[in-house]
């Protein structure tokens, strides 16, 4: 007897800097045979090239005016997701400090938003397997009729350990100053005006703070084939 294939499904992770949303999306996909895509990725690859190119970040109409001209694309494959901008890899440029001061900024600007959203909707439209997208508001605005929605949460503290775990030997590291980065980072997003970091009404949450990656991985993972199998 011929098994059916599992059914498409989108699953949206939401949450806050640091509490695992891109390394757990990545695995699930993986684990699960769907596509994935980092969301975080394409504001962070405008933000490059709105600094690359000369737009000062502090101002919102001139991002608002320079956001159409980036051409930016995302790989979805979870086993080697990739980001070019006007066909450059910009994969290493948007990892830096610079970026991620700045990230927040041009996130917040409404034109940025509607831009880099339709985009999302239209890569996660033609994941025929099903997707994996993971953001601040994918299950608040991007697709607010995903199969399933998660929101991450874990304490700063934990957060900053995990982020300075990350950076040690690359750029200097102090707890500290990683714990109140982030802390504002996530003050920013959260408190701007155009679809906010924030948990969809029906999201699941999950505290990760006492959690390895693989346990949240593995409570990610039955959430999702739960949901396949309710809908057989
Ligand atoms: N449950 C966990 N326990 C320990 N370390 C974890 C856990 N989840 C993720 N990490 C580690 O924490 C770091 C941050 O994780 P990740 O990049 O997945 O978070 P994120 O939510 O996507 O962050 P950002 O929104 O800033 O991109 C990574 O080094 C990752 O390996
Ligand atoms: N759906 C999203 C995803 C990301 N952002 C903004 C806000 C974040 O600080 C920034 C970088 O994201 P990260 O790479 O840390 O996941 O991008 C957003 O506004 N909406």
């Amino acid at each position: 007897m011929e098994t059916a294939a599992p059914s498409a499904v989108i699953v949206a992770i939401d949450g806050p800097s640091g509490t695992g949303k891109s390394s757990t999306s990545k695995a699930v996909a993986a684990k699960l045979g769907l596509r994935y895509l980092d969301t975080g990725a394409q504001y962070r690859a405008i933000t490059w090239w709105m600094i690359t190119n000369g737009v000062d970040t502090d101002d919102p109409h001139a991002i608002a005016v320079a956001a159409g001209k980036p051409g930016i694309v995302s790989g979805t494959d979870p086993a080697a997701p990739t980001i070019t901008v006007d066909g450059l890899d910009a994969s290493g440029p948007i990892r830096t400090q610079e970026v991620t001061s700045k990230v927040s900024a041009v996130s917040a600007v409404p034109e940025v938003r509607t831009l880099i959203t339709e985009l999302q909707r239209s890569i996660a439209a033609s994941a025929q397997g099903g997707i994996v997208v993971e953001g601040r508001d994918i299950g608040t605005t991007v697709l607010p009729d995903a199969d399933l929605k998660i929101f991450l949460t874990a304490s700063p503290e934990a957060r900053a350990a995990r982020r300075s775990g990350e950076l040690r030997g690359k750029e200097a590291t102090d707890l500290a100053a990683t714990k109140e980065a982030l802390i504002k980072r996530d003050a920013a997003d959260s408190g701007r005006k155009t679809s906010p970091l924030a948990k969809a009404g029906d999201a699941v949450e999950v505290d990760t703070t006492e959690l390895t990656l693989d346990q949240v991985i593995e409570c990610v993972v039955t959430l999702v084939e739960e949901k396949r199998a309710g809908r057989k």
